[in-house]
């Protein structure tokens, strides 16, 4: 799939309760060359409120721009935020810090609204500021995050029931990339969805996406699931009953796999090293947290999550909606401003399938 690179990017709001509005603003801000050709999916009462907040009381702060439709996004010089009002605008201020319906049926409602214009080619990519999952879940979405919302829009779209439509969560940063074969359950769930065909899938999905972006075959490492991959089967069995045929599967189908190893381990090993490479361009991780705590823990400022196996364009920052600092100003928007950069240069080398 190919897509026009000159078409805007929307920026959905996030949760109006957290930081996703505030670091729009404050990148808009101060990264306003890397934002050109922005807008924000969301609602302007909201992007106001937050460019205040990032302001100071009193100050003068970043004005926003009301746009009628998505292409008016790359007319307006910078030194504005650009909003194309989605969603309803709310009764009244949402409380910042607080998990709300109201809250979570704003952030979700803009999430789709970009998810279908991005379906029918009016946007060139999405970048999604964090929602909180409780808001969401109060709305009535009955996905856990915007992965698993965004692979049934997409699915929908296609009109392909959602096992045709396979999506997987990568985070990345300029050191170390790592997809997971699981995302958002619980450790025991994350244990039983340890399958051969779960493991496989990731496997060929995280080849052709990062092939496609690297121009070779990415030098995939797979963790174990138990300590030391299992130590030869004293902790656990996972590893030669289901890792082990998976990798080799995928490298009988010419996937450069191998493992599994130590997950203790392997995140260091696959990390960038002066000379810009490590011993693996990705990591498969078996779950969430195995994945994500390795990148997160490299910063929180610098790593992207990116949702593979979509037929559209999506990044977005690697952190949530930090209740705790949500109105302060404090919020840092260099994750959002790594996630915009990233989404442009996926639009241009196509990592959708
Ligand atoms: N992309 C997303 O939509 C996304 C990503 C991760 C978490 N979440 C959701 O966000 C909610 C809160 O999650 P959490 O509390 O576990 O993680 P969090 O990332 O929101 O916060 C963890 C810590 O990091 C700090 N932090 C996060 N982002 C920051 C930033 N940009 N600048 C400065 N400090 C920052 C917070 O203040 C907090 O101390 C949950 O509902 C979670 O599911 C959403
Ligand atoms: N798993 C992600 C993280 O911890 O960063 C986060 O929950 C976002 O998930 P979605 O992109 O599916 O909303």
């Amino acid at each position: 799939m190919s897509f026009d690179t000159a078409s805007p990017i929307a920026i959905t709001l996030g949760d109006p309760a957290g930081i996703g509005p505030e670091i729009i603003a404050k990148a808009f801000r101060d990264a306003g060359v890397d934002l050109r050709g922005c807008f924000v999916a969301g609602d302007a009462g909201i992007l106001r409120r937050a460019a205040q907040a990032i302001a100071g009381a009193g100050a003068p702060a970043l004005p926003v721009a009301l746009i009628e439709a998505a292409s008016d996004a790359g007319d307006l010089p910078p030194g504005c935020i650009p909003v194309l009002q989605v969603v309803a605008p709310p009764d009244g201020a949402v409380a910042q810090g607080e998990i709300s319906a109201a809250a979570g049926r704003i952030a979700g409602d803009c999430v789709v609204w970009a998810a279908r214009a991005a379906l029918r080619g009016e946007i060139a990519a999405i970048v999604t500021a964090p929602l909180h999952k409780e808001a969401l879940a109060a709305a009535g979405f009955p996905y856990p995050g915007h992965t698993e919302l965004l692979q049934a829009e997409a699915a929908a779209h296609l009109g392909r029931p959602l096992a045709e439509v396979p999506v997987r969560m990568m985070l990345a940063n300029d050191e170390l990339r790592t997809v997971l074969v699981s995302i958002h359950m619980s450790l025991r769930d994350a244990i039983e969805a340890v399958s051969l065909d779960g493991v496989l899938q990731t496997l060929r999905i995280a080849h052709r996406a990062l092939g496609a972006v690297l121009g070779r075959a990415p030098r995939i490492g797979v963790a174990g699931l138990n300590p030391h991959a299992g130590e030869g089967g004293l902790f656990g069995s996972e590893e030669r009953d289901i890792i082990a045929p998976a990798i080799a599967a995928a490298r009988a189908e010419g996937i450069d796999a191998d493992g599994p190893h130590a997950p203790d381990t392997v995140f260091m090993r696959a990390r960038a090293k002066a000379d810009g490479r490590g011993e693996f361009d990705v990591v498969i991780a078996m779950y969430h947290d195995q994945g994500l705590i390795p990148v997160k823990y490299l910063g929180v400022e610098k790593g992207v999550n990116v949702t593979l196996g979509l037929p559209l364009v999506r990044t977005s920052p690697d952190h949530g909606t930090a209740f705790d600092i949500a109105g302060s100003g404090r919020a840092d928007a260099s994750s959002l401003v790594e996630a915009v950069r990233m989404a442009r240069s996926l639009v241009r080398g196509a990592l959708v399938s």
